[in-house]
């Protein structure tokens, strides 16, 4: 049984994914899906079953918890399939200084750590050993993970992590042929902003792109086997600026940009 799994599906990135996953592999038997919310995840189900006739089975649970990985894990062991494509979208943002998110909420910035690198570690490694030859994982970090960003660090460094997990996996999976691609997208426009808190950057706002567009050019990439995924010229850009410019210039630039 061939099949795709996609954390965050019950919304923005991940849930682009499992509506695009059916064009992507032809050939796939089910595509199971992760959330908290569950009535979300059965829209998505409804949806994607009657335009692609793909089975979607849910896993309603959250990713903080131990619960939903010995449920998938379950699954796993008894009907142990071949996963096509690992997408790991779960995971939030809480804008603001790192001192002053932990005055209003002390555990906001460890869940942030937990979800957005423990559990995408978690699901990944649980994963791997039913996954072969031509199987991708798609990671989606941000654009955030190509320097520190000040107003956004924990966030920011919770990104760095995925990105270098990502790259490094890749490089350890060639002599697998598993391809693991992370996703760095910019701003874009999801529920992760009504999370993340007030988005009152201008900048942001201007260069914010679907998630439609984030996901068509993460599958084209992942199918390239490219290591990591970066949407649009800004974003490109910012790559190269974060590895060539001094820390001084990158300072005022995300001050600037987290204006
Ligand atoms: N939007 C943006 O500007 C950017 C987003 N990203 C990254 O893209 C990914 C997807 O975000 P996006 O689609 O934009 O935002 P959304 O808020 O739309 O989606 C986040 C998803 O993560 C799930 N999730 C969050 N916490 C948990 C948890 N504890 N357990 C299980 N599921 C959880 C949510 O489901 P539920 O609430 O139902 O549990 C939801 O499906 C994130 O990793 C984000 O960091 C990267 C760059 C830019
Ligand atoms: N890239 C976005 C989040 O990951 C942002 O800059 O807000």
């Amino acid at each position: 049984m061939r099949i795709a799994v996609v954390t965050g599906a019950s919304s923005g990135i991940g849930r682009e994914f499992v509506t695009r996953i059916p064009a992507f592999y032809r050939q796939l038997d089910e595509i199971w899906i992760t959330a908290r919310r569950a009535e979300r995840l059965e829209q998505v189900k409804k949806t994607v079953e009657e335009k692609t006739g793909i089975y979607v089975r849910i896993f309603a649970g959250d990713l903080e918890k131990d619960l939903i990985y010995k449920q998938i894990l379950n699954r796993l062991e008894n009907q142990n399939p071949d996963v096509r494509m690992l997408v790991n979208a779960a995971g939030f943002g809480k804008i603001g200084e790192a001192k002053e998110i932990a005055g209003h909420d002390p555990q906001a910035q460890l869940r942030m750590i937990d979800v957005n690198c423990r559990a995408l570690t978690k699901m990944t490694l649980m994963i791997l050993p039913y996954m072969k030859k031509g199987s991708r994982i798609l990671n989606i970090s941000s654009g955030a993970s190509f320097c520190p960003q000040p107003g956004f660090t924990v966030y920011a460094a919770t990104k760095a992590y995925v990105t270098s997990f990502s790259r490094g996996l890749a490089e350890e999976l060639k002599k697998d042929g598993i391809i693991v691609t992370a996703v760095c997208p910019g701003p874009v426009d999801t529920e992760f902003f009504e999370v993340s808190g007030t988005n009152n950057s201008k900048a942001k706002q201007a260069t914010m792109v679907s998630a439609q567009d984030v996901v068509r050019t993460a599958l084209l990439d992942a199918k390239m086997k490219k290591p990591v995924s970066v949407h649009g010229t800004l974003m490109k850009g910012a790559r190269i600026a974060g590895k060539l410019m001094p820390e001084n210039v990158i300072f005022y630039a995300m001050d600037k940009w987290m204006k």
